[in-house]
């Protein structure tokens, strides 16, 4: 995916500014900036959920290509995880085999499987989580957007969905995901971008980074200010 000089007024501020990246295929792409930087508008724009006003972001137009986890879980509480999935096949036109072969996929993976027949409002709110990726996982897609995936997630869940997220990649999925926990995302991700106030100003190969991500955050952070 390439994002070319994508540029985004709302109410008339410049949220997004010239930003320019790309992920490459099959890697672990995360985007950490303080809040208010402009990640989510930067998602919702990915997905054509926003219009750009300027640049371009170059991907397949096959709708199926892209699968999105939302920064807050929409759940319906009173039903239980099975009986949500079944109603998001439905509106995701996932076939009821495709569901199928998903959950047996992935409800083990993400120690879900027993939950599945309880209602929603039973759930901590690391098993909410889980259970939107499991949604979001249902289309099979090849590209995943991934809103803070983790936020409010207890370790345990958290090294559950990082082992999930890692299988994804080694599936050749590309995962594209926003993040304030630092040390997780220097844990999964093969690229981190930071953004402030719109800007893309940094961007760090992971893997030949040793550095401490927190103190590059800040630094950069310091520069921008
Ligand atoms: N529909 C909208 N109309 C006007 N301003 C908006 C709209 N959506 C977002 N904004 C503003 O755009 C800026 C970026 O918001 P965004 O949610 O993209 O940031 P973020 O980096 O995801 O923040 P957070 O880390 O808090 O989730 C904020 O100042 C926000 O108030």
């Amino acid at each position: 995916m390439i994002v070319s000089g994508a540029g985004k007024t709302l109410n008339q501020t410049k949220i997004i500014r010239s930003v320019s990246f790309a992920v490459p295929h099959n890697s672990i792409f995360a985007i950490i900036g303080p809040n208010g930087a402009g990640k989510t508008t930067l998602l919702r724009l990915i997905m054509g959920l926003l219009i750009l006003d300027e640049g371009t972001i170059t991907y397949s137009s096959d709708p199926r290509i892209i699968s999105v986890l939302l920064e807050n879980d929409y759940l319906f509480e009173t039903k239980t995880g099975r009986e949500n999935i079944r109603d998001f096949c439905i509106y995701l036109d996932v076939s009821p085999a495709l569901a199928s072969t998903m959950i047996e996929r992935y409800a083990a993976l993400l120690q879900l499987e027993t939950a599945l027949d309880n209602k929603v409002a039973t759930y901590s709110k690391g098993m909410k989580r889980k259970l939107s990726l499991l949604i979001t996982l249902l289309k099979d897609s090849p590209i995943l957007l991934l809103d803070e995936p983790t936020s409010g997630v207890d370790p345990e869940s958290r090294l559950v969905m990082r082992s999930v997220l890692r299988g994804l990649k080694d599936e050749g999925k590309t995962l594209i995901l926003t993040s304030h926990d630092l040390a997780e995302v220097q844990k999964i991700s093969d690229w981190i971008t930071i953004m402030i106030g719109g800007s893309i100003v940094d961007i760090i190969h992971n893997q030949e980074f040793c550095g401490d991500l927190e103190q590059r955050f800040f630094t950069v952070l310091k520069e921008a200010r």
